[in-house]
């Protein structure tokens, strides 16, 4: 298995484009809440309620959702209740009129504000959907209290297609450049991880993936066995038949690994001719199994062509690891079984 455990970049971009939205939604909320109350106050003393009335009512809602999002952290649901607030105060806003007949001017914040809080492919959407329906009110009169003249409304959702169209196009490629960059440093992260000569993870991968993930995944790790493989008489090959050889020898290794491992497993080139099998929740008794089966099926790799001389064999050692912190202990444990297997006349599992 080539290394992937966490995408911790892609996890650390999604966190930062929750605070975004939290910002935009604690900022429109407060500030959406006190102009309403102030403008709500402002428009007591008219001959109509309908207007104090929509204000009172809006600034209400967008504090209680603010409120409840602090108690309970749902941001998505919050920005969703928010975003249906905003249409409904805009549409009412724009049918009453507004103090002086100013409503039209509130509706430009609002595009942006729907962007920020949905996302682009439903911004647009919901964009589109006020549009057609601030038309519709403008251009019929006769469903609408205010008054408005033709060639202000006309003007009026001229200029507020071209802000929706001008958010769109930015946030549009705000979102495809955060991912380009996401997957640029993905693949860094596993170029960084990677051993370029097998193509298996490699020690940098444990620090900075398999550390991580113990810590935040454990129940899903634990109990986890290591095997700690070494080929024997590896110095043998290189010097009788090249560098080269010895090469082509060990991605045939790793070839064996990948295919006698399952999925959820990590092979690690853990040095020169060493290597580490991590399996996640495996016990002692059948990380040996794996570790048997393995040594049988490289005792079985033919390189008659490549090293007709040279039987290629190799010591394993098994170790578990229970607990979070004690992976380098089942390490260090699993190097010692091996080298009891060297000891005891190599070819062979311990532990
Ligand atoms: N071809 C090749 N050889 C490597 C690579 N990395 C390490 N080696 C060689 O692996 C050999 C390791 O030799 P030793 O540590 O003496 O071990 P050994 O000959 O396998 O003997 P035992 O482990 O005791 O059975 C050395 O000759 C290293 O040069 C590599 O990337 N490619």
């Amino acid at each position: 298995m080539t290394p992937a455990l966490p995408a911790n970049g892609h996890k650390q971009a999604q966190h930062i484009d929750a605070r975004r939205r939290h910002h935009i939604l604690v900022f429109v909320s407060y500030i959406t809440s006190l102009v309403m109350f102030f403008y709500g106050v402002r428009s007591l003393n008219q001959d109509s309620l309908l207007l104090p009335l929509i204000l009172f009512a809006t600034g209400g809602c967008f504090l209680l959702n603010v409120l409840l999002y602090h108690l309970s952290q749902q941001l998505n649901r919050a920005c969703i209740i928010e975003a249906l607030l905003v249409g409904t105060f805009v549409l009412s806003l724009v049918y009453q009129g507004g103090h002086n007949n100013t409503a039209l001017y509130w509706v430009f914040p609002f595009p942006a504000i729907l962007f920020g809080l949905l996302g682009v492919r439903h911004a647009l959407a919901s964009n589109a959907l006020l549009l057609l329906v601030l038309g519709i009110m403008l251009f019929t009169p006769d469903l609408i209290l205010a008054e408005y003249k033709e060639a202000e409304s006309s003007r009026f959702l001229a200029s507020l297609v071209i802000v929706i169209i001008v958010c769109w196009i930015n946030d549009h490629y705000r979102e495809r450049s955060h991912a380009a960059m996401e997957q640029l440093q993905q693949s860094k992260e596993l170029q960084a991880n990677t051993d370029p000569l097998t193509g298996l993870a490699n020690r940098r991968f444990l620090d900075s993936s398999l550390i991580p993930a113990l810590e935040q995944q454990s129940d899903e790790l634990l109990p986890l066995a290591v095997i700690m493989c070494d080929l024997d008489h590896f110095k043998q090959l290189n010097d009788q038949y090249g560098h080269d050889v010895g090469d082509e020898v060990l991605k045939a290794v790793a070839t064996v690994f990948k295919q006698n491992i399952r999925q959820q497993d990590i092979a690690c080139r853990f040095g020169g001719e060493e290597f580490l099998l991590i399996l996640p929740h495996t016990n002692t008794t059948d990380a040996h199994l794996v570790a048997e089966k393995i040594r049988l099926q490289l005792s079985k790799e033919r390189l008659n062509a490549a090293a007709p001389d040279y039987q290629l064999t190799a010591s394993l050692g098994v170790a578990t690891c229970n607990k979070t912190t004690a992976f380098y202990d089942a390490v260090k444990m699993a190097d010692q079984q091996l080298y009891q297997a060297k000891h005891q006349g190599r070819n062979q599992v311990c532990g």
